[in-house]
């Protein structure tokens, strides 16, 4: 890669500032971290870092949202985790913060406030711009070198992101480099047959994703479930029903009806719809073939013959790339889709799976170990699939040019 890492950042010493994405679900009223996933994937780089004064930058939700919170337990679910003290400094780069950075000696881990209390760290800049903010200048005097391992938020164009790197010498922590590694590897020499299956409900993002890996030769097939299969069905002239068609126009995702069209016209061999679908009907589980689905039922997993069908072409594949739920997992009548999906995909060779709600639902099923690689991103891992370079990654290439 073109990007610096730790290996080969040269010092392991001095103030090192790390960008970490400790974004994570929690209970607004307990202030519970309910998952911590993202903690234990960055462990690895803090370990890797013992030797410097450590302080670790990262973000919780966005303003305005219920879990948008300040990081004291962030700091203390680190310190249990990495088995090392974290000092929380309730300031970014106010006189408390630098007063503690000042302070801190080698070994020490010091975590700043959720960087998105800072107003400037949720506009969307460019690199150049980014730099000017006052946060950039205040973090960058404060760091001898920057390490971003925050690949959750890599898809992200926003100061700490894109900025910092222009400012200070910067390379990519472990976790990033491994994410980079393994994703990059989906597109050159992944096992073939190669499979996407593309599910959930992040319709434009997966319709992008089928148009890269199938114009690009990447993948041999694409199978569309969730709500994403729903677009392809009203491609093909399907009825979905009025509660599964009123999902999409409240999801704004109409104008991708007209893509998923041409898709399907360009790659009639290619992509693989479900034929029977399950939707609630009288509060119960009811299976129809997609031309005969009822107009007042909302579909919400594969029928049980379409699921054994997909799966069966994802067992003979090579390579699986997993992104998105193949129904409402949540609920238990509509989990089977999803869970012999989940199950097909973790017997390839090479498989790697994007998107929290996909995780989970490996979670439930006590199959974490059986995947080459559960991405920590969400967004982040989809655009990183839709073949684009990601924003943290030209700016860490940028920071090399500048800095060597
Ligand atoms: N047919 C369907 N109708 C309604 N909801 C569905 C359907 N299929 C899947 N879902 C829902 O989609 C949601 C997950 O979609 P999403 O695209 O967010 O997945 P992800 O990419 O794994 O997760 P994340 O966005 O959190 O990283 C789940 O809550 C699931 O219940
Ligand atoms: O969870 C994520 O996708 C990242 O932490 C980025 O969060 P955002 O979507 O609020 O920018």
């Amino acid at each position: 890669m073109e990007i610096g890492t730790i290996g080969d950042a040269g010092s392991r010493s001095g103030t090192v500032m790390l960008r970490v994405d400790f974004n994570s679900p929690i209970d607004p009223s307990s202030q519970f971290i309910l998952d911590d996933k993202r903690f234990r994937e960055h462990l690895p780089t803090v370990q890797a870092l013992e030797d410097t004064k450590l302080v670790v930058l990262t973000h919780q939700s966005r303003p305005g949202k219920k879990d948008f919170t300040t990081l004291e337990a962030h700091a203390e679910k680190l310190e249990r985790l990495a088995g090392r003290a974290v000092t929380y400094v309730d300031d970014i780069f106010g006189p408390a913060a630098r007063e503690t950075i000042r302070n801190m000696k080698r070994g020490d881990i010091v975590m700043l406030e959720n960087l998105r209390f800072n107003a400037e760290e949720n506009l969307t800049l460019k690199p150049e711009e980014a730099k000017k903010t006052i946060l950039v200048r205040k973090l960058a005097g404060m760091a001898d070198w920057y390490v971003n391992d925050a690949f959750g938020t890599a898809h992200r164009s926003q100061p700490s992101i894109v900025g910092l790197p222009l400012a200070v010498k910067t390379v990519a922590g472990l976790l990033m480099e491994r994410e980079v590694a393994s994703l990059s590897r989906v597109f050159t020499g992944a096992p073939r047959p190669v499979t996407f299956v593309l599910g959930g409900t992040k319709v434009d993002d997966s319709v992008a994703v089928a148009e890269n890996v199938l114009s690009n030769g990447i993948a041999d097939r694409v199978v569309v479930t969730g709500v994403v299969a729903n677009i392809f069905l009203m491609a093909q002239g399907y009825d979905i029903g009025r509660p599964s068609t009123q999902l999409i126009e409240q999801l704004k995702y109409c104008g991708e009806v007209a893509r998923a069209r041409q898709l399907l016209a360009a790659y009639p061999e290619s992509i693989l719809v479900p034929e029977m679908v399950a939707v609630r009907e009288n509060d119960a589980r009811e299976e129809y073939p997609v031309d005969a689905i009822p107009a007042d039922a909302p579909v919400l997993d594969l029928g049980a013959d379409s699921a054994a069908t997909l799966a069966a072409r994802i067992r003979e594949s090579g390579t699986v790339v997993l992104n998105g739920p193949a129904g409402l997992f949540e609920e238990e009548a509509f989990a089977a889709g999803t869970f012999e999906i989940v199950r097909a995909a973790s017997t390839v060779e090479f498989s790697v799976v994007g998107g929290g709600h996909t995780a989970v639902a490996i979670e439930k099923l006590d199959l974490e170990n059986a995947f080459t690689h559960i991405s920590t991103g969400g967004g982040a891992c989809i655009e990183f699939l839709t073949g684009k370079k990601l924003p943290a990654i030209r700016a860490m290439e940028m920071s090399r040019e500048i800095f060597g």
